[in-house]
């Protein structure tokens, strides 16, 4: 799947970005920056405008885990983000959330370096993980390494990739064989959105 992530944007312009690059795209990702300028009404007015896709709130939860599930999934999200460094308590109080409400907590691993980590996560009950290279630490080729760390951890998760996919470094993130591509400024930053969203979405098939 696709899912489009909408950083540092204003809200009209995620509204139009979403409507050009609907066929392309599986999941609509309201960037924490966005929810931090707009609060939970923009992923209340994603849904509301785009019913047919999957909305992830990305959070980024890392305490008070009951209230921000809470939050997402009231607000219509059908995967809230939680940050993998998060206390066991935090990580189990918003998977219990989305039990009731029947949605998913997507597993953050910005900072984790250890695959010890996400073998603790599988064993809270986690099934869905997001290995992500952050924005400020994609200068550093050494980030890089957690794709090649983690591969025999990851088995038997849910994954997503994130991390300034474009279509010349696609194929180095295709080695965890992920479930999921986040992609953000390679849409988002591009003259056509439509036409970036398309190419990524061959590049997914290659
Ligand atoms: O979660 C994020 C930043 O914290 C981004 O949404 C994610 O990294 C994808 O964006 P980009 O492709 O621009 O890296």
């Amino acid at each position: 799947m696709l899912q489009v992530a909408l950083d540092r944007m204003k809200n009209d312009d995620c509204v139009q970005l979403v409507s050009d690059c609907h066929p392309y795209i599986d999941i609509v990702e309201v960037g924490t920056g966005v929810i931090k300028e707009y609060g939970m009404e923009i992923v209340r007015e994603m849904k509301k405008r785009f019913p047919d896709k999957c909305i992830l709130a990305d959070m980024k939860t890392c305490d008070a885990g009951k209230h921000e599930a809470l939050q997402a999934f009231e607000a219509g999200a059908d995967y809230t983000t939680v940050m993998g460094f998060s206390a066991d308590k935090t990580i189990l109080d918003t998977l219990r959330v989305s039990e009731d409400f029947q949605k998913e907590v997507v597993i953050d691993l910005l900072g984790i370096t250890s695959a010890d980590r996400i073998h603790e996560l599988k064993h809270l009950g986690v099934t869905a993980v997001s290995v992500h290279i952050g924005k400020d630490m994609q200068a550093d080729e050494g980030s890089f390494d957690v794709l090649t760390t983690f591969i025999n951890a990851l088995e038997g998760l849910k994954i997503s990739v994130a991390g300034g996919i474009n279509p010349d470094n696609i194929a180095s993130f295709s080695k965890i064989k992920p479930d999921i591509y986040i992609v953000g400024s390679f849409i988002t930053g591009s003259k056509v959105p439509s036409e970036a969203a398309k190419e990524i979405r061959g590049q997914m098939k290659k």
